[in-house]
Formats: C-alpha cells, structure tokens, sequence
C-alpha cells in the first residue's frame, strides 16, 4: 500500500461546506444498480442496489475491501461484465450532453451502440497494462485503428494523433516507439501507454480500476499526477476505483465507500474525510498510515473478515465487525440509506451517523422520474 499521508481524519472537525453537484451536471446517474452472478455455488449479489452520480469534469472514487463490488460496479459503467453477470434491476443513465440520456444498462452488451460508446465516450484504464493489450501487436497497431475509428481520421492523421498522444503521456521518441510491442516497454510506461489508449478518442468518463496497483511508489505518484493533469486539460470525467485512501484523498471531489456490493457511505471528500459517518469509513480511515502519528503508533486493522456473498449476516452487512453494532437493531434490520442533503448518504441506524449536517443542501430529485431517450 501507498504511504500516502491523508488529511487528519479526525472526528471532531466540521466538514467543509461544498456545493451538491445539480442534476444537469452529472455524466452518469448510477440508480440502485443491482447486478447477480449465478454460480454453481448460488446467487452472487456483486452489486446490491448501488446509487451514486459522476459530475462532468470530476472524479468520484469508489473505495472499499476486496469482493465489495467495486470493479463489477465501473464496469456496469460500460456494459462490459462477466457473461454469467446479469443487471437485474437498476439504472445506469449517461448523459453524453445535458438533457439527452442513455440507460447503459438496457443496451445490448454486444451490439453496436454500446460498442460505439465503449472507447468513444467511456474508456478504461486496468489495474495490469500487460493484459489490456495485446502481446502480439505493436502499440500503434493497437492505437490507430481505434483513434481511426473512432475519430473518423485517415490513416496518417490517426498515426500522428496517436504519436502526439504518446508524447503527451511522457513516452520519449513517440513516433518511433508506435513501432515497438508492449513487453518493450517498463510497467509505468506501459501504464502510460494504456492511459494514451484510453484518452486518444477525447473520451467524457474513464474508468480507472486501480491503475497504479501493480506499479513502484515513483511511478504510482507520477501516473495520478498524469492523470490529473490531463483531466484538467481536457475535462473529462473519472472514476477512480482503488484501495488506496491516500490516493482517494489526492484525487477524488466525491467519495463512494461500499461494502458487500451496498454502497454504505457516500459524499465529497472533504466529508468523507473530516466527518465520516458510516462505522465502516471510520474504520477505513483509522487503518491508514498518517503523517505525524508516533512511530510506535499501531494501524487499526478492521476486524473479522469481509464475509463469504453466499452467507450474509442478517441485518446490517457490517455489524459482526462493527464496534457500534446494536444488538437487537442491526443484526435484525438491514438498515435503510439515508439521504443527508446534496449527494451525501449513509446506510446506518446509529445516531452519531444520521445526525443532520452541519450545512444541509437540496437533494436533487432523482431522474427515474426523468423521461429517458435511448439513443
Ligand atoms: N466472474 C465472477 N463470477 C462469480 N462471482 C464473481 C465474478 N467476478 C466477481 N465476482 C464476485 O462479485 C463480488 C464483487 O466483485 P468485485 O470484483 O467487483 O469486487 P472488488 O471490490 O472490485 O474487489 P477487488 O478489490 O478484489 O477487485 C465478489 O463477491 C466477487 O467474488
């Protein structure tokens, strides 16, 4: 993990008042998604009625443990799952421009709509490079076409966009290096070279599923620095699914915590890290290392294990780990998600969660009531 140090997470300090992304803003509107996996082993709910908005032009990152949903979630984003994966109830609404809406969820995985977004308007970016592209190819072989496509350039135009790409990502000698195969290239460049692939069709949303996992500390930090630096040059949206809370601290405007395919907490991230609500972020943000703490200072693991999807607790997903559980309430009752203004919830019963905010926002209504247009 990355020794990233976050911002005091302590409890006592007041959020910092941020105005609630309006409607109209956001990319995506993810509405109580819930996508099954039929094993042979029974029914897996990856994803168990997950909502939550992408603003343009922002990055929102989904944090949580190993089998929370997180990936099965951003790649619902593209329609791109498992073939035994099936979204059985939900929205996943894109609004490529303010009022025109694409449900993601109700195209054909395989048809040419969705094919016509993924790469366009939604690319992703994977935690191992060598396994997004294709061994047997050299890298403009895999780029040009795409941007070709994609673009609707001639060959010489698509070449030079993907040469300027690749200089923009740092890869010395651009031209030339169109020419090499991905196993020339060391783990950070390869990364940059996935992310070139993914932002050369000028896309609105990436998807980055903890791309700086595999990488050395440097690299991880030049890779978000990159990252960051072409958001802000080109607006695009990100979606930013990682383990890492130091990295959710440098690069998220709003946080998504989930737990066993729920979301459990959700709000910016001056929210999530000054006035975590929900035990489980609480939890999260004790078990990270931070700058100042005393050598001899022990990391707070969570205790107990996440448990097995095929044998949940009754109630409350998280009260056998929780320090707060009430016996009687939360091992009874799975609890409800609380709507704390803007886009903050918290799926808790305990008072100290669903205490109101110190600065309360409009929810804004939700776009199930809006009329879709499929296009
Ligand atoms: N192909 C599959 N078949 C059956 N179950 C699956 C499949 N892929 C994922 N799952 C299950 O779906 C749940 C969510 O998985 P997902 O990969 O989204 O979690 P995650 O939070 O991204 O975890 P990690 O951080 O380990 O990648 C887990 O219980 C996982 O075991």
């Amino acid at each position: 993990m990355r020794l990233t140090p976050i911002p005091d997470a302590g409890l006592g300090v007041p959020p910092v008042p941020r105005p609630a992304a309006e409607p109209q803003d956001l990319l995506f509107e993810v509405e109580n998604l819930k996508v099954h996996f039929a094993t042979d082993d029974g029914l897996v709910r990856a994803v168990d009625g997950v909502t939550f908005g992408i603003p343009r032009a922002k990055t929102v990152c989904i944090v949580g443990e190993s089998g929370s949903g997180k990936s099965i979630t951003g790649r619902s984003l593209m329609n791109l799952l498992p073939h035994t994966a099936r979204i059985v109830d939900g929205h996943v609404l894109y609004h490529p421009e303010p009022g025109r809406t694409i449900d993601i969820g109700k195209l054909d995985p395989r048809g040419k709509p969705i094919r016509a977004l993924r790469g366009k308007d939604v690319s992703f970016i994977s935690q191992e490079p060598m396994a997004a592209l294709s061994p047997v190819h050299t890298i403009g072989q895999q780029m040009v076409p795409v941007i070709s496509r994609h673009l609707k350039l001639g060959r010489r135009e698509a070449t030079e966009r993907a040469a300027a790409m690749l200089a923009r990502v740092g890869i010395p000698k651009p031209a030339e290096r169109l020419g090499s195969y991905p196993f020339e290239f060391s783990g950070g460049m390869r990364q940059r070279v996935c992310i070139a692939l993914a932002l050369s069709c000028r896309p609105k949303l990436v998807i980055a599923d903890e791309p700086t996992t595999a990488l050395d500390v440097t690299t991880q930090a030049n890779i978000i620095d990159l990252l960051v630096e072409l958001q802000e040059e080109s607006g695009l949206s990100i979606l930013f699914i990682t383990h890492d809370l130091g990295v959710v601290a440098e690069v998220a405007s709003d946080v998504v915590v989930m737990y066993l395919g729920k979301v459990v907490e959700r709000g910016s991230v001056e929210e999530i890290f000054h006035d975590p609500r929900h035990p489980y972020t609480r939890a999260l943000l004790r078990s990270v290392p931070r700058l100042g703490a005393g050598r001899d200072t022990r990391l707070a693991a969570i205790r107990g294990m996440v448990p097995s999807p095929f044998d949940r607790p009754k109630g409350c997903d998280f009260h056998p780990r929780c320090d707060f559980a009430i016996a009687g309430t939360c091992d009874v009752t799975a609890p409800p998600d609380v709507a704390l203004g803007g886009s903050r919830s918290v799926r808790c019963v305990l008072p100290e969660a669903i205490r109101p905010p110190v600065q309360r926002a409009e929810t804004p209504p939700s776009s199930t009531q809006r009329t879709l247009r499929h296009g």
